[in-house]
C-alpha cells in the first residue's frame, strides 16, 4: 500500500467523467494505530488511542460507544476534519488510489472529500435554498454546468424518493425528508464512502426505519461503503454488517453484528447493548427465590447466541426439562439470519437435587444455560 497522497486522485475533465459514472464498489478505510489528543486548558484529552481496523469496500460498518467515547473524532479523521496525532488513516478509492488522510495538503483534501459524502444528525441544509439547490450545491461548487447539475439532481431526487419536492424549502419538509435531501446531497458527486454522524438520532422510530432502509438500498445498489456512528443500537442492528465498540478512545470489541450483539464479550459492549438484560418483570422477580423450597421449580435461563447450528430446538429443550415445563419470559430476535435471545423456563418435573445434572444435559443443546433460581406457586 502506498502511504503517500494524491497523485492518483482524478483531476480535470477525465476525473469528473470517472466520478459521474456509477461507483462499481466503495472505498476502503484503514485506521492504522490512530491516536488523537487534544490540548485543553485543563490538560491533555486523549480522544483516540491505538485504533486499528479496516472497513472493507461495500461494507456497512457501525461504530458505537457512549457519549464522549471518541466516535465523532474517529469518523472525522476519515475525511480530514480531524487529523490523527499519531498513526495513519488510509483511504483507498475504487480505482486503487491510497491516500494518507493526515498528510494531505488542503487542495488534496478537497479532492479526497469528493469521494467521501457525509450526513449529519441535524441535516445541515441551507434554509434559504430549495431542495434542488441544496442537492446541486456540491456539483455547482465543482463547476458542473447547469444542465449537468439539473440532470444529476433529477437522478438523486428519484433515488431518495423526493422527486416531487424539488422546488420546496427545507422548512417545508419533515425531518425524514430533510435527511433524504442530506443523503442526496452527500451522493451528488458519486462518492465511494458515505459517513453518517448520528444520521437518524433526530428522527422518530418509523422515519428512522425508512432512512435506514434507504441507506441499505443505496449501499446495495451503488456498492457504497457506509460508516455510521450512533448511540442507537437499533440502527446498527438493522443495517450494519460489522460493528466496532469504542470505549475511552479504544476499540474494545469488533465483529459481525450478529456475533457482537448475540454474545457481547466486553463489559462496555454489554452495558450498551443490554442495559436491562438482567432485569425481570417485577411480578416474576418477586416469585423467584435463590434457594429451592418444597413446592418450587428450578428456572433455567437459556441463551441463544446465534452461533448454534440451525434454529433453536424447543422440542429438545422440553425433552430435557420435561413436557410440563413452562415458558416464563423471553425474547428471540433475528440478526443477519441468526436467531438469538433468551428464554426463562421453569421445570416443575426437575427436582432441586437433580437441577445441576439437568443443567449439564441442557448445555449440550444450546451453548449457554444457567439456573437463576426457583419459582414457587402454581405454574
Ligand atoms: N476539539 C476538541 N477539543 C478538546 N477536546 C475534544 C475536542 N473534540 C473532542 N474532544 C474530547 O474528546 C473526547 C471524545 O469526543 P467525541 O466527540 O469524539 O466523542 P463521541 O463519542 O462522539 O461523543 P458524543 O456521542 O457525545 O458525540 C471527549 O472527551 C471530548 O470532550
Amino acid at each position: 500500500m502506498t502511504n503517500s497522497a494524491a497523485t492518483s486522485l482524478p483531476a480535470g475533465d477525465a476525473g469528473e467523467a470517472a466520478r459521474t459514472a456509477p461507483a462499481q464498489r466503495g472505498g476502503r478505510v484503514t485506521f492504522d494505530d490512530v491516536g488523537r489528543t487534544f490540548e485543553t486548558p485543563d490538560g491533555q484529552v486523549c480522544a483516540l488511542r491505538e485504533v486499528g481496523f479496516t472497513v472493507e469496500p461495500g461494507e456497512i460498518f457501525g461504530i458505537i460507544g457512549r457519549s464522549g467515547a471518541g466516535k465523532s473524532t474517529l469518523i472525522r479523521t476519515v475525511n480530514g476534519l480531524e487529523r490523527p496525532t499519531s498513526g495513519k488513516v488510509l483511504v483507498e478509492d475504487a480505482r486503487g488510489g491510497v491516500f494518507d488522510v493526515g498528510s494531505l495538503t488542503v487542495n488534496e483534501l478537497t479532492l479526497l472529500r469528493r469521494d467521501i459524502g457525509m450526513i449529519f444528525q441535524h441535516f445541515n441544509l441551507l434554509s434559504s435554498k430549495t431542495v434542488e439547490r441544496n442537492v446541486g450545491l456540491p456539483l455547482r461548487l465543482a463547476g458542473a454546468s447547469r444542465a449537468d447539475e439539473a440532470r444529476r439532481v433529477t437522478e438523486l431526487l428519484a433515488l431518495v424518493g423526493l422527486s416531487d419536492k424539488r422546488g420546496r424549502y427545507p422548512r417545508e419538509l419533515s425531518g425524514g425528508q430533510k435527511q433524504r435531501v442530506g443523503i442526496a446531497r452527500a451522493l451528488a458527486r458519486d462518492p465511494g464512502i458515505l459517513l453518517c454522524d448520528e444520521a437518524t438520532s433526530a428522527l422518530d422510530p418509523e422515519t428512522t426505519l425508512s432512512i435506514l432502509a434507504l441507506l441499505k438500498d443505496i449501499n446495495r445498489r451503488l456498492g457504497l461503503t457506509i460508516i455510521l456512528i450512533t448511540h442507537e443500537m437499533e440502527a446498527i442492528r438493522q443495517i450494519s454488517d460489522r460493528v466496532a465498540v469504542i470505549e475511552k478512545g479504544r476499540i474494545v470489541e469488533i465483529g459481525p453484528v450478529w456475533k457482537v450483539f448475540g454474545d457481547p464479550q466486553q463489559p462496555a459492549t454489554r452495558a450498551l447493548l443490554t442495559p436491562h438484560a438482567n432485569e425481570l418483570p417485577d411480578d416474576l422477580a418477586g416469585r423467584i427465590a435463590p434457594l429451592p423450597s418444597s413446592d418450587s421449580a428450578p428456572v433455567f435461563d437459556i441463551i441463544y447466541t446465534g452461533a448454534e447450528t440451525g434454529e433453536p430446538n424447543l422440542g429438545a429443550v422440553f425433552d430435557v426439562l420435561g413436557h410440563d415445563a413452562r415458558l416464563l419470559h423471553g425474547t428471540l430476535d433475528r440478526i443477519q439470519g441468526h436467531a438469538q435471545g433468551r428464554l426463562l423456563v421453569a421445570a416443575p418435573a426437575v427436582p432441586a437435587h437433580e437441577a445441576t445434572h439437568v443443567l449439564a444435559l441442557l448445555k449440550k443443546l444450546p451453548p449457554r444455560a444457567e439456573i437463576i433460581g426457583y419459582v414457587s406457586g402454581s405454574l
